[in-house]
């Protein structure tokens, strides 16, 4: 097993976030030619992507196809072997630690787990970014930003609520809050329905689009949940032996030649 590096979104010194250029055509993240192998096994054989300011983009590939893998190279916590990851413009691969460090404030990441400390609560799950990446201490300032997001994920009345009071789209709306918070330019979700009901799956599908415009984020959304890709995405991906074999809106790709395609939208 390759080593994965640690995250660690705790920059040493951090300053104010500059704001978003406003450029609707400006790529954000361009990955071309990538590959990449874990011994004699090759995962991604052939990723070319781009995302542009604003725009959700949904990847559908089968469980073990390389979507978790593609994540980790655009934020740095894996290395391709070839080819190009530039986020930015800026290739990740070439990047220092303090550099990561920057990266990882821009690119807001909600992996399938949620990753809430439980030993505190909702509060200080929220406040805990603020402080550590924003070094924000002003508790006026905290207050309004915790309240802010709360109220943008539907929970203002969890503030005080420890993550085990929570159900699990509770959880998984306070993760999303928790990584939103610091207004991170690009988010990437890995399976953010993954393990909920349908009507709570639904519910978060909802909420990320709303961030989307709320927050103007552009996003990669990795899901196998076709409802989740039905709401959310601008634009879909589909990857197939480590390369993406089809690219198109949910309607387009539903209506596909490729028989592998049309079989996620069965
Ligand atoms: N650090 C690692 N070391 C060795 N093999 C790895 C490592 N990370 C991923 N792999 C392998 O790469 C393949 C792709 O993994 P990845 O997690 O990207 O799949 P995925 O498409 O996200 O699947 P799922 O939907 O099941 O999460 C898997 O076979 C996995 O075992």
């Amino acid at each position: 097993m390759e080593k994965e590096a640690k995250i660690d979104i705790q920059p040493e010194e951090t300053s104010e976030k500059e704001a978003p250029k406003a450029n609707a055509n400006e790529i954000v993240v361009e990955i071309k030619n990538l590959k990449k192998s874990f011994g004699s096994k090759d995962v991604l054989t052939n990723i070319n992507l781009s995302l542009k300011r604003g725009e959700n983009l949904v990847v559908l590939g089968r469980s073990g196809s390389g979507k978790s893998v593609t994540i980790k190279c655009i934020v740095g916590l894996l290395t391709q072997d070839e080819g190009e990851c530039k986020v930015f413009g800026q290739e990740v691969s070439d990047m220092d630690d303090k550099e990561l460090k920057e990266l990882r404030v821009k690119v807001g990441f909600l992996f399938q787990s949620g990753a809430l400390y439980d030993s505190m609560s909702v509060r200080d799950n929220l406040e805990f970014p603020l402080i550590r990446v924003l070094k924000q201490h002003d508790q006026a300032e905290l207050d309004k930003g915790v309240n802010d997001v709360l109220q943008s994920v539907g929970l203002a009345d969890a503030i005080d609520k420890m993550p085990s009071d929570l159900s699990g789209g509770m959880r998984k709306r306070i993760g999303l809050a928790r990584t939103l918070i610091v207004k991170p330019e690009i988010m990437l979700y890995d399976e953010p329905t993954t393990g909920l009901d349908p009507i709570t799956s639904r519910e978060i599908s909802e909420l990320i689009l709303e961030m989307q415009k709320k927050y103007k984020t552009s996003s990669i959304i990795i899901t196998h949940d076709m409802e989740c890709a039905q709401i959310t995405a601008d634009r879909i991906l589909v990857l197939q032996d480590g390369a993406y074999v089809a690219e198109g809106t949910y309607e387009e790709l539903a209506k596909s030649e490729s028989e592998f395609v049309r079989s996620f939208f069965k």
